[in-house]
């Protein structure tokens, strides 16, 4: 299984203000964890975003020696992917495409023609930087502006992407609508389509939930997983409520279930789920 964890999800409209310190803590414990990928910070307007104003100090300051763990941030704009490529350290940029046309204007002020063509111009800036460009298809589930949904938007879309060489796409529950249904269906019908994409699990959903998202998802053949400790998080542009992100601990008791092998460092997730106790005060 490949895992991301994502902090700059949990931490992005956490109320009160994080020390930079204690960011740069956590995320180097996160670091002795193990996981595939860290989502660690994004490069977006401060005045929307401002828990997330010191990503670029933060991300400087990861020890990039502690495991082979690779760093990912957030950009919405080119002028963010252009900032987020001077720091040598990160590896990934993640772009929030949005399937609901309302959710693209809300999270990046653009229409999804616009964000597309703003996506062929980051692809290329972070192709000639040797950097990879992931995609999130925010809202891939449905929405929850009444705007209808079908399986055959987000096939367009992961047509669209795939002809200009976008090779990794995190199907995203921004505000957890998605039930099993829709989550077979995605998880049956897209990937097959696109070998060329390797496709992700970006879930947010309430903890009881987390069970049978996983299972649907893992069933139809996903083995790629983004979620943050204890849940905590969501993208605040979607809703008034945010909805908490898939809990990293539900998904090491579903692979210990399954009889999935973990390659992740369990001692080092304990000392950094207490660190999370810390901060988020669960
Ligand atoms: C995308 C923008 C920046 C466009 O924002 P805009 O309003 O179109 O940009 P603008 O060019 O008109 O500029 C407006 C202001 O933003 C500034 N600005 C403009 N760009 C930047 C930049 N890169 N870095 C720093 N500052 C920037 C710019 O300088 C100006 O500042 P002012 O003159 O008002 O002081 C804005 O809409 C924004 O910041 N949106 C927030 C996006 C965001 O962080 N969303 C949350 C992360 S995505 C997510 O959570 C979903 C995900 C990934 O988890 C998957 C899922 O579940 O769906």
């Amino acid at each position: 299984m490949f895992l991301t964890e994502c902090p700059r999800d949990a931490m992005q409209g956490w109320g009160e203000m994080i020390p930079t310190q204690q960011k740069i803590d956590y995320i180097n414990r996160l670091m002795e964890v193990r996981f595939d990928v860290l989502d660690c910070g994004s490069f977006v307007n401060p005045k929307t975003m401002p828990q997330m104003a010191d990503s670029g100090i933060v991300v400087d300051e990861i020890d990039k020696s502690l495991s082979n763990t690779k760093l990912s941030v957030v950009v919405a704009n080119l002028r963010g992917a252009e900032k987020a490529l001077s720091h040598e350290q990160i590896d990934i940029l993640g772009f929030p495409f949005s399937i609901s046309e309302t959710f693209q204007h809300r999270n990046t002020n653009k229409s999804r023609e616009e964000a597309f063509t703003e996506v062929v111009n980051i692809l290329e800036l972070t192709k000639s930087e040797g950097r990879q460009l992931n995609l999130y298809f925010s809202m891939a589930f449905g929405n929850p502006y009444g705007e209808s949904w079908k399986w055959e938007d987000v096939d367009f879309w992961s047509k669209r992407f795939e002809e200009i060489g976008i090779k990794d796409v995190l199907l995203s529950d921004t505000t957890g609508v998605g039930d099993v249904e829709r989550i077979s269906l995605l998880f049956n019908k897209i990937p097959a389509k696109y070998p060329n994409i390797n496709f992700g699990a970006h879930f947010h959903n309430r903890y009881e939930d987390s069970y049978i998202k996983l299972k649907a998802a893992y069933d139809e053949g996903c083995r790629r997983f983004d979620s943050a400790i204890k849940g905590i998080g969501g993208c605040p542009m979607a809703k008034d409520d945010l909805v908490g992100n898939m809990p990293t601990e539900k998904v090491f008791t579903f692979m210990q279930s399954e009889k999935i092998d973990i390659q992740q460092n369990l001692l080092h997730f304990e000392s950094a789920y207490n660190m999370a106790k810390d901060i988020f005060h669960f």
